[in-house]
């Protein structure tokens, strides 16, 4: 009975209805984080100085106060959360790091804040569903159940995509590219690809083609007029390897296309008198045309993601030396690619505690030491720190999110 009373703890300041997720088990489990963060604990070395909790007397309740200190408003959410134009989140770092975790905290508190929001995957190795505890699979918008307004989302396998792809050309001689490229918003780089023999060099990928259908799969979304609504979607990102290609790839096609289209004006002056001849200008223009279309298509797409007052690339990282070494990388790539990075989450971060076991006392050492080098590193001191912490329990579920969210996105 106890433990059933210990399910209904309610956190009132966050007014957390967490019951849905609380099992005897983690319900426990949850008590014990929030109560890491007593007022003693705190006033020796809390690193999340904004809260504290206090068990209320022997009701099997318990209340997490938010204590206003001048640090408060750490991820500047207000800021995210404010206007109704379209905002861009991608969330990006290690892998494991806790990129889909804040991203899908992220979704929830933007759905749950007024906007019609989508979060996107783009990591072949997905993990939405999963975070979520919903089915999400199938590569189509669909829609979460849980926040107040609607949050849907999008799993994109691009590797997957790819695969078809190449089944596709070699069982279908063609026609069948060009229909799956089509169904992917590429119809017209399929044309290219047939003209051009491009097809045989899906056995070794150009860079970045993975990337690309999933970029052409969310502007085919939301080109159309009934996904304007959307007014905040938020990237989970693949590992940092795929981001950076992800990220270069639209000027690598760009240039791409434009030799192309260079060349083909070449070899039309050439051959477009015979050509005219028997028939094949026009089809050759269509295609050009088309063409021209894809590049200005892509050039959007990078325009995109380099807008300061759109789009913003939040890194997540742990206080670990190899993920803040990584994070600092990724920040300067993204630098020279003009990518706008304001804030970095340190997740995973040891709550306080007043009686650490030698583990706990080295492991906590280490994770100083790593918000020391954030600190000092030329890439990462000037970014917003939003210091995350790690919790006894897996964060699944919607309403595990809205509290996650709650601390990380305030
Ligand atoms: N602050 C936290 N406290 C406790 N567990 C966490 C925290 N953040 C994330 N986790 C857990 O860590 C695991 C990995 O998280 P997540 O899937 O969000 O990482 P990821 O960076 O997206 O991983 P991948 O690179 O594999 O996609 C999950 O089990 C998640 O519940």
């Amino acid at each position: 009975m106890e433990k059933t009373a210990a399910l209904n703890a309610s956190f009132t300041s966050y007014s957390l209805s967490f019951n849905k997720i609380l099992t005897p088990k983690n319900s426990m489990a949850a008590v014990s984080f929030l109560a890491s963060f007593s007022p003693r604990i705190h006033s020796l070395s809390s690193p999340f100085p904004s809260l504290s909790i206090k068990p209320k007397r022997p009701t099997n309740t318990f209340q997490v106060r938010s204590v206003a200190a001048p640090t408060e408003d750490v991820a500047g959410f207000d800021d995210m959360v404010s206007g109704k134009q379209r905002k861009y989140y991608m969330l990006g770092g290690k892998g494991g790091v806790g990129k889909t975790s804040c991203a899908a905290s992220l979704a929830v508190k933007f759905a749950n804040n007024g906007h019609h929001t989508l979060v996107v995957s783009t990591d072949p190795a997905h993990s939405l569903s999963d975070s979520f505890a919903q089915d999400l699979t199938g590569g189509m918008l669909v829609p979460v159940e849980g926040p107040d307004f609607p949050l849907f989302a999008l799993e994109i396998n691009p590797e997957k995509a790819r695969e078809e792809f190449r089944d596709a050309a070699k069982n279908n001689g063609g026609t069948g590219v060009k229909d799956f490229m089509d169904g992917m918003g590429l119809g017209m780089l399929a044309e290219q690809l047939g003209e051009l023999k491009l097809g045989e060099l899906l056995d070794t990928p150009p860079p970045g083609l993975d990337e690309a259908i999933a970029i052409s799969k969310v502007m085919q979304f939301l080109d159309s007029p009934q996904y304007s609504k959307f007014t905040r979607i938020v990237f989970d990102t693949a590992p940092t390897g795929h981001t950076l290609r992800l990220l270069s790839l639209p000027d690598f096609l760009d240039a791409s296309i434009g030799k192309i289209l260079k060349l083909r004006e070449k070899i039309a002056s050439a051959t477009s008198a015979i050509k005219s001849v028997f028939g094949q200008e026009e089809t050759r223009q269509n295609a050009a045309d088309k063409l021209e279309q894809l590049r200005e298509r892509m050039v959007k797409v990078r325009d995109l993601f380099r807008d300061t007052d759109s789009t913003e690339f939040v890194i997540v990282t742990i206080p670990t030396v190899m993920a803040v070494s990584e994070s600092s990388r990724l920040r300067a790539s993204l630098s020279k690619e003009n990518v706008p990075v304001r804030r970095l989450i340190v997740n995973q971060i040891l709550p306080p505690s007043a009686f650490d076991c030698k583990f706990c006392a080295v492991k906590r050492k280490d994770q100083m030491r790593a918000l020391d080098m954030i600190r000092n590193d030329p890439e990462l001191s000037s970014l917003k720190l939003i210091q995350s912490p790690l919790v006894d329990m897996e964060i699944r579920g919607v309403p595990a999110l809205k509290f996650m969210g709650d601390f990380v996105w305030k």
